[in-house]
């Protein structure tokens, strides 16, 4: 049964709540003692080198990684220690690359949108799809504008393309939150542009936004909080401004560089 999570941001437990995390993978520490509190409704960014466990940090929430049991740690989503897989991801709307990659096949983009109802990898015979599912997957391909696209087959779209039924994917059941890994990687500047802009109005409808990325460019405006992470473990968290600074940044990646922000974002120049 599907779980219910109060959708009023001021009376919802936290999305996330984590206390001193910690996952192995092959014996390496990907997450290293972590903790994180992200309120309900948040937009937050976490930013990190190359290796720095940012995918791994997202496999956590999205349990594909499960940390050393420790007496004082918290791994609470939504204010719930338990979760059956898909009721989780009713609840968080994930697009990663990994996932982009698994549906690179013969699935029509409004299929991978309609298997988001059913946290699967396409469509299949036993999958019995309402109007009322099919009703909801047309609300958003119109949204996200993807009319003339969606009986395609995904391998024949284009990375941008294929992102925005992975988006839609994600909506199905209107998550608490999107989560995103790296989710601007192999856009080119058009494709970007309308990806952003589709993120900033789902940011704006007050929909959660975890982003893991190494791109200052990805954090939309609407993003307010950075947490700076390397080594697998988070070494600083606050405000955007605070953050995305020359000194900060140059050392997060071992690079003199300068930021520009302009309308909102940031940019790293001079590297
Ligand atoms: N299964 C595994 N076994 C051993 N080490 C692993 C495993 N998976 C990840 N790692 C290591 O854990 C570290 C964190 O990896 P992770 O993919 O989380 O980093 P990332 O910040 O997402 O990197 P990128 O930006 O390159 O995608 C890396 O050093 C990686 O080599």
């Amino acid at each position: 049964m599907t779980k219910s999570v109060p959708s009023d941001p001021q009376n919802s437990p936290p999305l996330l709540d984590f206390h001193n995390i910690t996952v192995l993978r092959d014996e390496k520490k990907v997450l290293d003692s972590v903790s994180l509190k992200v309120g309900a409704g948040e937009h937050i960014a976490v930013l990190g080198p190359n290796g720095s466990g940012k995918s791994s940090f997202i496999r956590t929430i999205t349990r594909e990684n499960y940390p050393l049991l420790k007496k004082d740690m918290r791994f609470k989503i939504l204010g719930e220690e338990v979760w059956h897989v898909s009721d989780l991801r009713e609840n968080l709307g994930i697009v990663s690359a990994d996932l982009q990659f698994t549906f690179t096949r013969n699935t029509t983009g409004r299929d991978v949108i309609l298997s988001g109802f059913f946290s699967s990898i396409g469509l299949f015979f036993h999958h019995d799809v309402t109007a009322e599912m099919n009703n909801k997957a047309d609300e958003i391909i119109s949204f996200l504008d993807i009319s003339e696209l969606q009986n395609r087959p995904m391998r024949n779209l284009s990375t941008g393309e294929q992102r925005r039924f992975l988006i839609g994917r994600a909506l199905v059941h209107e998550p608490k939150a999107l989560v995103l890994d790296e989710p601007a990687s192999g856009l080119d500047l058009f494709a970007l542009h309308r990806f952003r802009d589709t993120i900033r109005k789902i940011a704006q409808s007050g929909t959660g936004i975890i982003m893991v990325t190494h791109n200052l460019h990805d954090i939309i405006p609407e993003i307010s909080r950075v947490v700076l992470m390397k080594n697998g473990r988070f070494f600083m968290d606050g405000k955007k401004e605070d953050i995305l600074t020359d000194e900060i940044i140059g050392g997060l990646f071992d690079v003199p560089l300068k930021i520009k922000e302009e309308d909102g974002w940031y940019y790293a120049t001079g590297y």
